[in-house]
């Protein structure tokens, strides 16, 4: 049997064997290893960085098949903002070109979650447009990503954060900003601001408000850490990591994912 058609039923069997009432609401994902992945093929750090956008829509198809309701991609943070402008001016083009791929195929609800005005203005401006086209289009009509009659991006799509200028701290110092500056315009004092802050007052303001904290946190690449992917939002997560760098990762590889978190016992501190 040549390796595809093993593949294939590998893939339909671990895919058959996965209850979607235990699928996880919403997954986090910090797309990693773009550069090892191009620098092991040969290939300069914008081959990469390419290659992984290129997966981005067939992982939110699966990950749409699988029941999940929430994806947050990780795609730039606040510390990438400072790698060489070489690499980041390509990197930061690669990113909008997705974003409106994204966007034009009008199956999904986009949110931008991120500190965008830390952005190059014209890099900032064309994300804001595309995630705008893409709201527009819920009333219109909007084909699948394969340019079938899949489900149209309305309020049952799937609902998909792209992170770009994401940082956990900076997050969190924008959500306290917003906070204090909404009381200031009610007219509280300092103090009374302080006397009757509560967590939800921060959830509140956060990138991701009104929307479910991520189950499920994937990073890809081997790394074991966040380096602060949604730290407010990823107390009670269960993470996965994966050695796959992220141009490499399959269908096999989230669906491991989803055995794997299926299987866990989320406690919850209770
Ligand atoms: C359009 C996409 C997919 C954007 C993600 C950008 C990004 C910083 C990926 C991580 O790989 P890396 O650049 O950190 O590579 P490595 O971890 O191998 O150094
Ligand atoms: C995947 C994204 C977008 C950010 C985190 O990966 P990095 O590669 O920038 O993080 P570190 O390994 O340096 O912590
Ligand atoms: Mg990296």
């Amino acid at each position: 049997m040549s390796g595809d058609i093993l593949y294939n039923l590998y893939e339909r069997r671990l895919a058959a064997r996965l209850d979607p009432a235990r699928a996880p609401h919403h997954v986090g994902v910090i797309l990693d290893g773009n550069r090892r992945w191009a620098r092991a093929m040969g290939f300069g750090a914008a081959q990469g960085h390419k290659r992984g956008a290129d997966k981005i829509a067939e992982f939110l198809t699966w990950a749409e098949q699988a029941g999940v309701r929430v994806v947050t991609l990780w795609l730039l943070s606040t510390d990438n903002l400072s790698r060489d402008p070489a690499e980041l001016s390509p990197l930061l083009d690669i990113i909008n070109r997705a974003v409106e791929d994204l966007a034009a195929t009008g199956h999904w609800r986009l949110r931008l979650v991120g500190a965008v005005e830390l952005l190059p203005e014209p890099v900032a401006q064309r994300l804001r447009a595309a995630v705008a086209r893409e709201a527009h289009d819920e009333d219109g009509a909007a084909g699948s990503p394969d340019g079938g009659d899949g489900a149209l991006a309305g309020s049952t799509a799937m609902e998909v954060n792209i992170a770009v200028g994401y940082g956990g701290r900076q997050e969190i110092a924008d959500a306290v900003r917003a906070l204090l500056r909404e009381r200031a315009a009610d007219g509280a004092s300092l103090e009374e601001v302080a006397a009757s802050l509560r967590e939800e007052d921060i959830t509140d303001h956060l990138y991701t408000k009104g929307q479910p904290d991520p189950d499920l946190v994937i990073r890809t690449s081997g790394e074991q850490r966040l380096s602060g992917f949604l730290l407010w939002q990823s107390v009670h997560s269960e993470y996965y990591f994966c050695e796959v760098n992220w141009p490499a990762f399959r269908r096999i590889d989230f669906l491991r994912a989803l055995r794997d978190y299926s299987r866990r016992e989320r406690r919850l501190g209770r």
